[in-house]
């Protein structure tokens, strides 16, 4: 199985606690970039003190308050599957601040992690705040909601965002990438997907790819699967039937995503 894929570890770290993915800068080549999914039983509570990080608490779905012990935001999140397509609630937490997540109901989170030094206020990005975009077209269409993009200055260098892709569509296409820091041409951003299928049999394609193809691994990625992305392009693929979604948590040495799409399809965009 590819190093690029993780498949969900149910690990009761808590009682009504479950970690189902942690991908660290210990267990993964990523530097800049962290990710946990949990999922909490009702009234069961995640705590966790963050160092130098800051993170990004995204009710994937189900509700829950989360407080940093200075304020509390009750009842957040607004769907109870991602496939309801609404943009939910997220809450933003500097570094050097602890954070308690409490299920209000049976909850999936994600918890995005990247560096960050100069502490900012915590606060809550309500679904409202989603930026929502329509990209594509053709069988390249996908539904994009902006949950911190580099344009909030709420974040140090954490950008997060989820996208959804119908059937027969591909996203994340024509293929790009963000692995050099060359601005303006292009940023360096690692990159982590967390997937979700509906129905939730299916599977997706996605390969990661170098122009030297020094990294080339295509893989099958199933419902809750998580990819990592520390370099290179980085195209999905959505089989005919099936409804695509995954969480992007990018970050690097800085907070602008600026891509560069692969020259041998660049022409797609251009019909
Ligand atoms: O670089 C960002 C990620 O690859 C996705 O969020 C991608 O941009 C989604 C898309 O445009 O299809």
């Amino acid at each position: 199985m590819s190093k690029l894929l993780r498949k969900p570890n149910n690990q009761e770290i808590a009682q009504g606690v479950t970690l189902i993915h942690d991908v660290t800068s210990e267990n993964s080549s990523l530097e800049y970039v962290g990710f946990k999914i949990i999922d909490l039983a009702p009234g069961a509570t995640y705590t966790e003190e963050l160092g130098k990080q800051e993170c990004c608490i995204v009710a994937v779905t189900g509700r829950v308050n989360v407080s940093d012990r200075e304020v509390t935001y009750e009842n957040i999140g607004t769907r109870e599957t991602v496939f309801e397509k609404q943009p939910t609630d997220s809450v933003y937490v500097s570094n050097d601040r602890v954070f308690e997540v409490e299920a209000v109901s049976g909850a999936r989170v994600a918890l995005c992690y990247s560096p960050s030094e100069k502490q900012l206020p915590t606060r809550l990005i309500s679904a409202s705040e989603n930026g929502v975009e329509q990209r594509g077209t053709g069988n390249n269409k996908r539904m994009v909601h902006n949950i911190l993009p580099d344009s909030d200055p709420s974040a140090n260098s954490l950008l997060v965002v989820e996208v959804f892709t119908e059937s027969g569509n591909w996203s994340s296409y024509p293929p790009h990438k963000h692995d050099q820091d060359n601005l303006p041409e292009e940023s360096f951003l690692e990159e982590t997907y967390y997937h979700e299928m509906n129905p939730s049999q299916g599977f997706v394609f996605q390969r990661v790819y170098t122009d030297d193809r020094s990294l080339d691994e295509t893989m099958t990625v199933e419902n809750g699967n998580v990819v990592i992305v520390p370099v290179g392009y980085h195209p999905v693929g959505v089989p005919e039937g099936y409804t695509s979604y995954y969480l992007n948590v990018m970050a690097g040495p800085k907070r602008i995503w600026k891509f560069h799409n692969d020259p041998d399809h660049e022409w797609i965009l251009k019909r």
